[in-house]
């Protein structure tokens, strides 16, 4: 796809297939497109050329009953889901998958966090019924509701809405399942998922305070519950751990990672970390100058020639202390000056 500001295109022809159940993160320097790219997937920017599938059907009852077969899926998916110039491919909610698998309602964090563990998702549901892959529809031919359902984004910056506590934010994240006049009653699962969410963000214990009273970081996770409680089968974070000390980066990330290998979500993010970036996503996709530089795991797109170039600063990268997740390193001018100048 092609998207454009004011009839300049800013993101040139970028094909980006999101495999099921999968983590793919985007990086590139400032301006290289990453959020005009993942703003487009979830419809905020209409591309001026290209388009953004989906399945044709919501699929995640049928992966609910068998989230242990997604990696079949996934290579599945990436031949035939991710169809067109920027495609997203979903399977099972977080919800849907502690539901089908008779997991108990978390009430605490630490409940939570069990929950997302692939290890409780043992428990057989509906016998898994196999599906020819459904045909990818056009996500802009879906009705807002439906697209709300199936695709959320947390978007870069946010401002925080003065005279509401943070459950009742949160909770926003189900105005696809709430209609008009009948409110919360129409959502029965809803405040399940709410206080869920609350809980794996680690939000419960301010879940009662005034959003505008809350530091960056807990804002952001805020924001992250607010997605999170919204139960899509697609996850798209833009840049999710900005705001947030080292240990809240660790955890948001390992929650991601849980998200997709726990229940299936298919999971688009943005990330400035080339470590973390590295650490979390199956799939790397290089953002340069508004178009794909390159796509593969971390240890193909790592190239230390292709990072410098395209970021424009040394950058060294070691494969061997930790593979499949390679380490980077970048080199400041400095550190070059010191090399190479002789002193007097
Ligand atoms: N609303 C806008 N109007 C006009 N141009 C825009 C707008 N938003 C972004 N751009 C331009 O589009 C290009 C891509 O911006 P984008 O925000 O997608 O990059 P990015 O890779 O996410 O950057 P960063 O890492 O700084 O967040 C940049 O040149 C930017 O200046």
């Amino acid at each position: 796809m092609t998207v454009a500001y004011d009839g300049t295109d800013v993101v040139h022809q970028a094909d980006l297939r999101l495999p099921r159940g999968r983590v793919t993160a985007l990086i590139g320097p400032n301006g290289s497109g990453k959020s005009t790219l993942l703003r487009a997937l979830a419809r905020l920017h209409k591309p001026r050329t290209g388009s953004v599938t989906v399945p044709a059907q919501d699929t995640r009852a049928v992966a609910g009953a068998g989230v242990a077969e997604s990696a079949e899926d996934t290579e599945s998916a990436k031949g035939t889901g991710g169809v067109g110039t920027a495609g997203t491919v979903g399977t099972a909610k977080v919800a849907a998958g502690a539901a089908a698998t008779g997991v108990t309602p978390a009430t605490d964090r630490a409940e939570a966090l069990d929950a997302l563990d692939p290890a409780a998702l043992t428990a057989p549901a509906a016998p898994a019924v196999p599906l020819a892959p459904p045909d990818p529809v056009d996500a802009l031919a879906l009705s807002r509701t439906d697209f709300a359902r199936r695709i959320t984004l947390l978007a870069q910056s946010r401002a925080a809405p003065s005279g509401l506590s943070v459950r009742e934010v949160v909770g926003f994240g189900r105005h696809p399942y709430r209609q008009r006049f009948r409110g919360a009653g129409a959502d029965p699962d809803g405040t399940r998922l709410v206080e869920h969410a609350l809980a794996v963000t680690d939000a419960a214990s301010f879940a009662d305070r005034g959003v505008e009273t809350l530091s960056g970081g807990q804002l952001q996770r805020v924001w992250l519950a607010c997605c999170l409680a919204q139960d899509t089968d697609v996850l798209l974070l833009d840049e999710p751990t900005t705001y947030l000390d080292l240990r809240y980066q660790v955890e948001i990330l390992d929650l991601v990672r849980d998200l997709a290998d726990a229940h299936g979500v298919t999971v688009g993010v943005v990330l400035h970390d080339l470590d973390q970036a590295a650490s979390v996503a199956d799939q790397i996709v290089l953002l340069s100058a508004g178009r794909v530089a390159a796509t593969g795991t971390p240890a193909e797109v790592y190239d230390p020639a292709l990072l410098s170039e395209t970021y424009g600063i040394r950058i060294e990268v070691d494969h061997d202390t930790s593979p499949g997740s390679p380490r980077t390193r970048a080199v400041g001018r400095h550190h070059l000056r010191h090399q190479h100048t002789e002193r007097p």
